[in-house]
This record gives C-alpha cells, structure tokens and sequence, in this order.
C-alpha cells in the first residue's frame, strides 16, 4: 500500500500523454496552471513543467509512482485500432484499466476522467443523432471497441462517491487535429497509392468529425465539473463538433486541402464491405505465412459508408460544453499543420 500524500486538486497525471489528444491536453492543462505528470509507454516529448513516467499501465506498482499526489487523473492511453491485437486490447483496455482504478484507489485520487469512444455503441448500421442512452453494441464491430466497452463499464462502475472516486466518461468520435496519427496520414497514404478514388455508396452519409481542442475542452469542463454533487458523475458523455458532415465531404476538403484529387467514383456499399469481410478473413489465414494489412477494414468501410452522428446535448446541459472550434477552422489548421504531407512534398 502506497503512502498517501495531500493531493492538490490543479496536480493532475495524463495517462497515454504522449500521444495524439494526450499531448493537446497536456498542453491545455499547462496553460490553465495545472501541474502535470505525463505517464506513457513511450515519451514523445519534452516541455517545461510536465513530469514524465514512462511505464506501461499494467503495471500497477509504477501508476503508484506516478500518481503519488495526483487528485485528477486522465486515461487516455489505448493501442492503435489499427492494430488489430485482441490480446493487446484486452491486457491494455481492460486489465489496464483495472489496474488504473486500483492505483487510483490507493492513492487517494479523487477523479478519473476516461477517453472512451462514441463507436461503443456502433454496430455498422446507421446512427443518427444517438444519445448517450443507446445500449453498448452487443456486437461490437472490431476488438478496439468490445474493449472500449468493458473499459467504460468499468470506469463508471466505480464511481463511488463514499469512497471519494468520482469518474465520468468521454466519448469523442472521429478525432482530427494536428500532429494526429491516423485520419490524415492514412488518408493520405491511400490517396498516394492511388485508393482514394472511389467514395463508398451515395457519398449522403452523415459523420461526426471533431477538432481536438473540442475533445480536449470536453475532458477539461468534465473534470472541472465532477463534483459529488454533480449529475455528471458515473456518467457518459458525447462530445463532438455538433456539426455533421458528409463523410466523403470532409475526406475531400483535407484531400483538396492537401493538393490530391476527391473521390468521384461511387461503388456500392455492400460490395466494398463484403470484399473488406473477404479480405479480412484472408490476412487472417495468411497471417502465420505472410502478414498484410487491407487498408479498407470492415471497420473502416462501415465507418465510411454508414450515418453515425451522436447528440451533445447531454454534454451542454450538464456540463455547458459548446465546441470552441467550428469544423471549418479545424479542418483550415489541420491542412496548414501537414505540410510534409502536401501533394509533390
Ligand atoms: N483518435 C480518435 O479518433 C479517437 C480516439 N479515441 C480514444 O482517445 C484516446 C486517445 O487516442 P489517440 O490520442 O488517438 O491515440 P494515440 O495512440 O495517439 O495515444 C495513445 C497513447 O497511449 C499509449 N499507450 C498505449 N498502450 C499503453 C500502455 N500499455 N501503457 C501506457 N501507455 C500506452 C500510446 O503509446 P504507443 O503509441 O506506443 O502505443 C500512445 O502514446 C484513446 O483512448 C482512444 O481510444 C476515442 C474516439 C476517437
Ligand atoms: C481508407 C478510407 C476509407 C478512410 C481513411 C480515413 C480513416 C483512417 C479514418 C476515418 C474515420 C476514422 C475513425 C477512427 C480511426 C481513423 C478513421 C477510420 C476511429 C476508429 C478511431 C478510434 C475510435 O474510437 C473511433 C474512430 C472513428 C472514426
């Protein structure tokens, strides 16, 4: 058992802080006089003012470093989705995650604030406007999402205002924004070996897609606002852009945006996502012979030609969260911030 120490409630540790929203909301974090430990696998980074730990978050004894007089806590730490490791997901999402709210307990944190994901309760078929009151997908449609599932479970389960934890969960969708790993370059990896022409059925399919400062300002207002009084507490909550778009709209803007052609082509959404279950299942059976990776998952082809777009409301009435940038402007900053990626770079 760790030795608790009086936690100050502007000393707070970013779980999974190296990374693409860990990294803005440390940023933020610092801007508004927090002090901050970063703990992560991997350390990406150095800035004045944050303390790095690097430790995997399975293992408890360093979270208990980590977070020796920490009072707030964001878990924002997950692998890839792209990587596709049912293993991996389960050890870090839940075991993980676990291990996260035993340390918590035994420091004496008082607030966990989790990164989950609007995709919980995504099956492939079309969303429009959900709440937060739809039921968890009984069939997820990937293992990133069967564990992003438990790992909410969990972390809301064990809000408890007796014994001093308060938790809440934030479920952004479509994350983009600067230094992001995956939308763009992706995309972009696509548009140059020739993928990107085609848009997957009518192209009328509305997404939600959020700039990171949003994502970032949703966790802040929810930590800000988690109180034992407060009705957010054990809660979930959207937070998007409150601004859906067509999805091959938005992949157009950053291509145009980024010199390569739209897509113009359209295929049919069945075929594409049949072949994608094809090809799946092949990587699957070759995978002891040869690995590759299709660029066009099930996942992704469900999530390119299907509506899934959630309410915020829940967010804006509990917790008065309004997007601080419009789509347009984030789309404007995430161009600009890609130059390495522009066409003929
Ligand atoms: N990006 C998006 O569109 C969305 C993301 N989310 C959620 O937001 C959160 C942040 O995502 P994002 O910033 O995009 O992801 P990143 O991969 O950029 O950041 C996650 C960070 O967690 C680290 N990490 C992974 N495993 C461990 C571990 N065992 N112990 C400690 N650190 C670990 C990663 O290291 P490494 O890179 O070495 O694996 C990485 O630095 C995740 O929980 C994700 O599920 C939710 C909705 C949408
Ligand atoms: C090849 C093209 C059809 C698509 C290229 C862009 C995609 C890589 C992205 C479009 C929607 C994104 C998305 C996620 C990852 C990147 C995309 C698939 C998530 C799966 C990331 C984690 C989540 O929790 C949900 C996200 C939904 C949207």
């Amino acid at each position: 058992m760790a030795t608790r120490i009086r936690p100050s409630s502007k000393r707070c540790a970013v779980i999974g802080g190296s990374g693409f929203l860990g990294r803005h909301l440390v940023e933020k974090l610092l801007d508004k006089g927090y002090t901050v430990s970063v703990f992560d696998i991997r350390q990406s980074y150095e800035l004045p003012g944050v303390t790095f730990h690097q430790g995997d978050l399975c293992d408890k004894q360093s979270l208990l470093t980590a977070l020796h007089g920490v009072s707030l806590v964001f878990h924002c730490a997950s692998p890839a989705p792209a990587s596709d490791d049912k293993a991996l997901f389960q050890r870090v999402n839940i075991q993980g995650t676990q291990a996260v709210l035993q340390a918590c307990t035994e420091v004496g944190v008082q607030k966990v604030v989790l990164t989950s994901s609007a995709s919980v309760v995504f099956e492939g078929t079309d969303i429009k406007d959900g709440r937060e009151d739809l039921p968890y997908a009984k069939k997820p449609i990937d293992y990133y999402t069967q564990t992003k599932i438990e790992q909410e479970k969990l972390v809301l389960k064990a809000c408890d205002k007796e014994k001093g934890l308060l938790t809440v969960a934030i479920r952004p969708h479509g994350i983009f924004g600067p230094r992001d790993p995956q939308l763009v370059p992706i995309l972009v990896d696509t548009a140059r070996r020739g993928k990107m022409k085609f848009i997957i059925g009518d192209g009328s399919n509305l997404v939600d897609f959020t700039f990171v400062d949003n994502v970032v300002h949703g966790h802040i207002l929810a930590a800000e606002s988690l109180r034992p009084e407060s009705p957010i507490c054990g809660k979930a909550y959207h937070i998007t852009n409150d601004e859906p778009v067509r999805f091959w709209d938005f992949m157009s803007d950053i291509l145009v945006g980024l010199g390569y052609a739209a897509p113009r082509y359209h295929l049919p959404y069945t075929l594409v996502y049949g072949l994608s279950l094809l090809l799946w299942l092949l990587s699957l059976l070759l995978s002891p012979l040869v690995a590759f990776k299709p660029t066009f998952t099930p996942m992704r082809v469900a999530l390119a030609g299907t509506h899934h777009f959630y309410s915020c409301s829940r967010a804006k009435q509990d917790m008065g969260y309004k997007p601080v940038v419009s789509l347009k402007d984030g789309i404007r900053r995430t161009v600009e911030s890609y130059p390495h990626l522009r066409h003929g770079a």
